[in-house]
């Protein structure tokens, strides 16, 4: 994606925000530098959107500070190099997309030319079509087309392709991409696993309000056990699979046995001279799965000598099981 510049485009430190009991943020620490494209990651409620809203200036933090590009959030966005895709909102009616885009551009110092900013987001060919006359992807694409007005050199996307069919998705982040070879800055929240991993050089899962994890998406899939080997026991005594080497965990389903295995060479290696091998298949670990593991509350007491910036340290959370990766 983009090419990193030195120096932060955004950085919390211990940042957080409750709103009554809800520690909705919860001292974070986080920096993106330029050029970078991030993914925010996590369930319902983890504090993704309060991040967001932040980090554009539009909620203060209680503790903690925010900086993008070493000033303010308000600073950033009045000198123009912020630019928000918040969820939803309404296209103006009876207007055409080039004199939205073009309304919007004209309050910004800097800003790109229409045509630019259509061609960036997708549009071209599209500017003498009515804003509230498109299809759901297209609408998308001009509140990005929107986002991008002002030549930010930092774009903040709440869930963008929430409610958006797959080829309209697969255009979007086209879109994105683009933008963000340009050297620009993109941070953006989704619930959608796989483009994270498919989108962002770097994903940061949230969960209650804090960092469980940060890293690329191979990175976080090889934390959770790199992949699964799995093959069909035909009967054969399940005992000692657990202690292969690799293995991070087994499961049986029916006559299938499943490892989670960190080294899948070692593990069926091992398999192979138990001849163990019938319909055997090695499958790298899901992101779903590595994000499901993450943020299950069984799971935090986790050391691994990888670079990760783990929340283990949730020590209300009943049953903690350790996971060696
Ligand atoms: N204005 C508010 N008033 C009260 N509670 C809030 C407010 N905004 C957020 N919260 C609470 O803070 C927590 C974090 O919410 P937030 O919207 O940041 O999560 P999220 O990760 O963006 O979730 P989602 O994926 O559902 O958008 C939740 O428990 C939420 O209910």
């Amino acid at each position: 994606m983009g090419v990193t510049a030195p120096g932060h485009a955004v950085r919390l430190i211990g940042v957080s925000k409750s709103f009554g009991a809800v520690r909705a943020v919860n001292a974070v620490d986080l920096g993106i530098g330029r050029g970078e494209t991030v993914a925010l990651l996590g369930r319902n409620g983890a504090g993704k959107s309060t991040s967001i809203a932040m980090i554009l200036g539009l909620q203060q933090p209680d503790a903690g500070r925010v900086l993008l590009f070493g000033c303010t959030p308000e600073q950033a966005v009045l000198d123009g190099r912020v630019g928000a895709m918040l969820q939803e909102g309404r296209l103006i009616p009876r207007v055409t997309v080039a004199e939205l885009v073009g309304f919007v551009a004209g309050a910004y110092p800097h800003p790109l030319m229409v045509d630019e900013a259509l061609e960036l987001a997708g549009l071209t060919g599209l500017g003498n079509r009515r804003a509230d006359k498109l299809s759901g992807g297209q609408a998308q694409r001009v509140r990005f087309a929107l986002a991008l007005a002002g030549n930010p050199e930092l774009v903040v996307l709440d869930e963008p392709t929430a409610a958006l069919d797959v080829e309209a998705r697969r255009a979007f982040w086209q879109s994105m991409r683009t933008y963000a070879r340009r050297g620009n800055t993109v941070l953006f929240s989704t619930h959608y696993l796989a483009e994270a991993d498919e989108n962002a050089d770097r994903i940061v899962v949230m969960d209650h309000g804090r960092i469980a994890a940060d890293g690329s998406g191979d990175r976080i899939k090889r934390m959770v056990g790199g992949n699964l080997v799995s093959f069909d026991l035909a009967g054969a005594a399940t005992e000692g699979l657990a202690q292969l080497p690799g293995v991070a965990s087994l499961e049986i389903r029916g006559d299938r046995a499943l490892l989670h295995t960190t080294d899948s060479d070692a593990t069926v290696i091992a398999l192979a001279q138990l001849g163990l091998v019938r319909n055997l298949e090695v499958a790298p670990t899901s992101l779903e799965d590595a994000f499901l593991t993450l943020t299950d509350d069984r799971t935090h007491d986790r050391t691994d000598d990888l670079e990760y910036d783990l929340a283990v340290n949730r020590s209300e959370a009943p049953g903690s099981r350790k996971v060696t990766a």
